[in-house]
């Protein structure tokens, strides 16, 4: 999917939320465990009940990763529903991958070619040549870490290096690569006071903002400095959306709890 797409998209539907799949057998109603693939019917239902309302799904692969051969064939059920019922979405394998180049090579294969997603993340420690082997991927994007929203960002990620902050070289290096207009950048909604020094250096690139919800950032703060002339935002929900009931009603409780966040969008839209 090209860029041009994702805003036409957020543009018809007066959103730019993104809802996380991630999908803990553990927290699902109980009825959905009697069958044979209890986390694809999830998904199915949440999906069914939010398509409209949100204009990206990220699948965390680890939540599926943990259920060995089973889970991965759950998460490549669930892409392959999404590409066929609703191609318009935008798809995001949540991975957090990155290694030497051939074998970066070898995980966009795998997301981008075989599960057909549109983008993955990707951590920035090894550098030029572990990223760029997934930018050589036309119209799939490359969502690179660069201010989590967890504790630990401050750990490394807010050190200076060369008298500036490690998040900063990373926006600013990350920029001269090969295909780096394929690149977007994963900013937490919980370090909202640090997006006008963000948007200084990447003006225009998109922004996948986790961390709303659950981890308790807040949307009116980050949409304040974060948003750009394109809008430039994908706002993430995981646990808050697809937890919102643990019973039979279920997915009628994730459409209320992403229609809210939709709304929100929209007034924020139409100012
Ligand atoms: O890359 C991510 O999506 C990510 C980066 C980050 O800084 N913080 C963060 O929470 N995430 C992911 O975003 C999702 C957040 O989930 P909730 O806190 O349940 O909304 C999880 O899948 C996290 O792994």
């Amino acid at each position: 999917m090209t860029t041009t797409q994702l805003v036409t998209q957020i543009k018809q539907k007066k959103s730019f939320l993104c809802i996380g799949l991630d999908v803990d057998l553990n927290k699902i109603p109980s009825h959905l465990l009697e069958l044979d693939d209890p986390i694809f019917e999830f998904n199915k239902a949440i999906i069914d009940a939010t398509h409209h309302l949100c204009v990206a799904y990220k699948p965390n692969t680890a939540f599926y990763e943990a259920y060995g051969i089973k889970g991965w064939q759950s998460l490549e059920k669930t892409i392959t529903y999404l590409n066929t019922n609703y191609p318009e979405i935008f798809t995001i394998a949540d991975a957090k991958r990155g290694d030497i180049g051939n074998t970066s090579t070898m995980y966009a294969k795998a997301f981008f070619e075989d599960l057909a997603f549109d983008s993955v993340t990707v951590a920035p420690y090894m550098g030029k040549d572990s990223v760029e082997p997934f930018l050589a991927f036309k119209d799939k994007h490359t969502i690179m870490l660069a201010l989590t929203s967890n504790e630990g960002a401050f750990d490394f990620q807010t050190k200076k290096v060369d008298k500036k902050e490690l998040y900063i070289q990373v926006l600013e290096t990350s920029k001269n690569w090969k295909n780096s207009e394929s690149l977007m950048y994963v900013v937490g909604a919980t370090k909202a006071e640090y997006f006008a020094e963000i948007r200084k250096i990447i003006p225009n690139s998109f922004l996948l903002v986790p961390g709303v919800g659950a981890q308790g950032g807040n949307l009116q703060d980050v949409c304040k400095y974060g948003l750009s002339e394109n809008i430039g935002l994908l706002i993430n929900s995981s646990r808050g959306i697809i937890y919102a009931s643990k019973n039979k009603d279920y997915a009628l409780a994730a459409t209320q709890q992403a229609k809210k966040l939709q709304v929100e969008m929209e007034t924020i839209l139409n100012k």
